[in-house]
């Protein structure tokens, strides 16, 4: 079979000659989704057949820092000395992680993860109880516990029991990014359960269309392996796992057009096919304009100033999740920020622990008074000026009245005072995709499942709707990954 390699449009399974694969349940994408969704359809009984893409298992997740957000008190937290409950994670998250979140998604997520962090200790991934507590993207070490959203900062601390959920696969030869990676370490555990539980998988196979019965079910995969068109066979059901739509510029227009150009912390076979096959069946979507931003500056170094925007005026506090930081930035700051900070402050800044040097930019412009600097910057005359003034007039306090930094990071800025060009800094992924119901079922416009059809990871809208966490993506990946095996497992 060679034709129609191209459409998206399904197939009707009365037109498959010869099925060249068959299995109860056919997961598409060997990530974090498709990795959770394969165990925990074995574990149910299943007779599983994973297809990839690439010539390997891992996708964007093995190359992840590796956070995983879980809470509500799980070991890693309490051997930590935190606490944390279901009730605060989910106000947490409902906060953070919106406008729009799917209250029943976030409910599950919260009330499983307890249970969730001891399936994935179950698997193989490792966990080292101890906390990072300094700013940073990830720790700079092997540490299993982080904050990764912002819960300890404003504006959520004053109103939410704050605590990290930020959980990270203990990292072996820690390089951030690297083979053994966070990322890597919640990976190969997975990949090898599932190939324990007797997991078959099939590398080089990109799955392109969907099969359908007389009924509309859907019962298989068209894929093309080496440019050949495979059908495969799913007795119970297929899994959609085949990640974002970051790097398909068409959708990123779209849907999400202030990403376009800057993808980051995606891959590129991340092109939003598994979202055209299932829209192609009437699937519906939810939050196709929602996405993570990174901010391509060290925590460490921003902390210690104020950042402005192009009217020189601040925008957010510094002491919160640098990824609350690249949304500021990108969505409402139109991509423009500048870090003013002093001498002693950079200095000092550049005597601390990171894992992410390479973010630590040198200024772009040094002055003696503020004065000077703004008119260097080309801000509009006694915009930069008011904005420090107002800030050291409660610096000298302690206090930041103004947007909430925490007593111990405000410091008023002195001369030389600098500021670094963080204009344009910042990349990510998307976040929206295929509507799916808590138990990970496609749903129809109608509201209906397909029947059929499931999906996790970042081809759906997961927990996060608007804001985001670090590990809300391994995090919702894997746990509505496991939900996406188990309910396809039961056909
Ligand atoms: C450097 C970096 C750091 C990150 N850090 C974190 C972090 O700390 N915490 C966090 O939560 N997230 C992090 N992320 C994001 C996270 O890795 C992804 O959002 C997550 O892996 C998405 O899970 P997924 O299963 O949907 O996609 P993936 O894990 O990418 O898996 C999708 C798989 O599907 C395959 N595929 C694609 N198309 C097809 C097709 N047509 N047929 C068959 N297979 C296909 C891909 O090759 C891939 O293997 C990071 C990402 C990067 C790159």
């Amino acid at each position: 079979m060679t034709s129609n390699t191209g459409t998206v449009h399904p197939r009707s399974a009365h037109e498959i000659e010869q099925w060249d694969h068959e299995a109860d349940v056919v997961v598409a994408g060997f990530g974090v989704a498709g990795a959770s969704a394969a165990v925990a359809a074995a574990q149910e009984g299943a007779d599983v057949l994973v297809l990839e893409r690439t010539g390997g298992w891992g996708g964007a997740a093995a190359m992840a820092g590796g956070f995983i957000y879980l809470g509500g008190g799980t070991p890693l937290q309490k051997a930590c000395g935190f606490e944390d409950s279901v009730e605060s994670m989910k106000a947490f998250m409902t906060a953070a992680l919106g406008p729009g979140v799917d209250a029943e998604k976030i409910d599950a997520y919260c009330q499983g993860s307890v249970d969730h962090y001891g399936w994935l200790v179950e698997c193989g991934v490792p966990f080292k109880a101890s906390f990072w507590g300094e700013p940073g993207w990830e720790p700079p070490g092997d540490d299993g516990l982080q904050y990764t959203g912002g819960e300890n900062a404003a504006p959520f601390a004053a109103t939410i029991p704050p605590a990290p959920r930020g959980h990270v696969p203990q990292m072996a030869d820690k390089q951030s990014g690297g083979e053994r990676g966070g990322g890597y370490m919640l990976m190969k555990p997975l990949t090898d359960t599932a190939a324990g539980l007797g997991v078959r998988s099939v590398y080089d196979t990109r799955a392109r269309t969907l099969v359908t019965d007389e009924t509309g079910r859907v019962v298989g995969v068209l894929a093309t392996q080496y440019g050949k068109e495979i059908a495969i066979r799913a007795r119970r059901g297929v899994v959609l796992a085949t990640g974002s739509f970051a790097y398909n510029d068409q959708m990123v227009e779209a849907y999400a057009p202030r990403l376009v150009g800057r993808p980051a912390a995606s891959i590129e076979e991340h092109d939003g096919r598994a979202i055209q096959m299932a829209q192609a069946l009437g699937a519906d979507l939810a939050h196709m304009d929602a996405t993570e931003v990174a901010f391509f500056c060290d925590p460490q170094l921003f902390i210690r100033g104020i950042l402005v925007n192009g009217r020189g005026q601040r925008f957010i506090n510094e002491d919160t999740y640098p990824g609350r930081v690249g949304q500021a930035t990108l969505i409402e700051n139109q991509n423009q920020a500048f870090l003013v900070i002093d001498e002693a402050a950079y200095e000092e800044a550049l005597t601390t622990p990171t894992a992410t040097p390479f973010l630590r930019h040198q200024p772009a412009w040094v002055c003696e008074t503020v004065e000077e600097l703004e008119a260097e910057m080309g801000l509009p005359a006694g915009t930069l000026q008011s904005t420090v003034e107002v800030y050291n007039r409660h610096a000298a306090n302690g206090e930041d009245p103004v947007l909430g930094k925490k007593p111990e990071w405000v410091k008023p800025i002195g001369s030389p005072v600098a500021a670094i060009d963080l204009r344009g800094f910042t990349g990510g992924f998307t976040l929206g995709g295929l509507r799916t119901s808590v138990d990970s079922e496609v749903l129809h416009v109608s509201g209906a499942p397909i029947p059929g059809l499931f999906g996790a990871g970042r081809c759906t809208a997961g927990v996060s709707a608007g804001g985001y966490a670090s590990g809300a993506s391994l995090g919702d990946g894997s746990f509505f990954g496991r939900r996406a095996g188990r309910s396809a497992a039961k056909g």
